[in-house]
């Protein structure tokens, strides 16, 4: 089923269906840009995403992947220390970059000594020396930093990243960074890519499973006549946008 305008939209009968296909759209697009460019630019988000991404770290993918060419960003992240249960870093950590052999130095995850703000303004130097460094490339469009793959999941709220409904930090148009301390979603405080980053990407998969996200996937995809947009419907990368869906979370549509 293809979408005019708001990406490719692929349902799977199940979740399951859903982690085996990801695992592969990944693992295809890690091998197109490793022989590319010799690097890949992967960012991830927090939450069910995670466990999503299970099947990467199952043969044939863990063998198959040249993970020395990876370098791993967080869409999002929880102003809390590293070792702390709400740390996006420690879920990915524990759930997939400890089962793979990405080089240490190439895991880039929040400084988490600094206050959001600090945090915010760390990561966007960060994200600098790298693109000068040319790991991570340019929008020739937008200037904006392009990532290679952006894998997001998405709220039940419509919330992607730290970008929530509502929220003046939908409208930031210069920053690459920026940090929120009254998200509505618990903990308060967070950093943020922002929309400009976020849509200069060359592919973004937005990964939603489960019925309880079925009534703004219809939203997003099928009422575009809503006048205030969700964060997902702002979801619009320069390259390919891909819904990976499980039935559950496309039983509106
Ligand atoms: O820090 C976070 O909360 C996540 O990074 C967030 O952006 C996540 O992707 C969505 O909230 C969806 O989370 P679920 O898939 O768990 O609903």
């Amino acid at each position: 089923m293809a979408e005019k305008g708001k990406g490719k939209v692929e349902v799977f009968d199940s979740e399951e269906e859903l982690a085996v296909s990801l695992a592969k759209y990944t693992s295809d697009l890690s091998s197109k840009f490793t022989s590319e460019r010799g690097a890949f630019t992967v960012v991830v988000s927090g939450g069910s995403l995670i466990k999503s991404l299970r099947k990467l770290v199952e043969p044939p993918y863990v063998d198959s992947i040249d993970w020395s060419k990876w370098h791993v960003f967080w869409v999002d992240e929880r102003v809390v220390p590293k070792d702390h249960d709400d740390s996006n870093y420690k879920l990915a950590y524990d759930g997939f970059l400890s089962k793979v052999p990405i080089l240490p130095g190439n895991v880039y995850s929040i400084n988490d000594a600094l206050s959001a703000e600090g945090a915010a303004d760390d990561y966007e130097t960060c994200l600098k020396h790298l693109v000068k460094s040319r790991v991570i490339t340019t929008s020739d469009k937008t200037g904006f930093p392009k990532f290679d793959l952006m894998l997001l999941g998405m709220g039940p709220d419509g919330h992607i990243a730290s970008l929530f409904p509502g929220h003046p930090l939908m409208n930031e148009k210069e920053k690459w960074i920026t940090f929120i301390k009254d998200s509505p979603k618990p903990p308060l405080e967070r950093i943020t890519f922002t929309f400009p980053v976020i849509n200069s990407s060359a592919y973004i998969a937005l990964v939603v499973a489960g019925a309880g996200k079925a009534p703004v996937v219809q939203t997003a995809l099928r009422d575009s006549q809503n006048s205030e947009k969700l964060p997902v419907q702002l979801v619009s990368p320069e390259g390919e946008l891909t819904w990976f869906l499980d039935r559950d979370a496309a039983s509106k549509l």
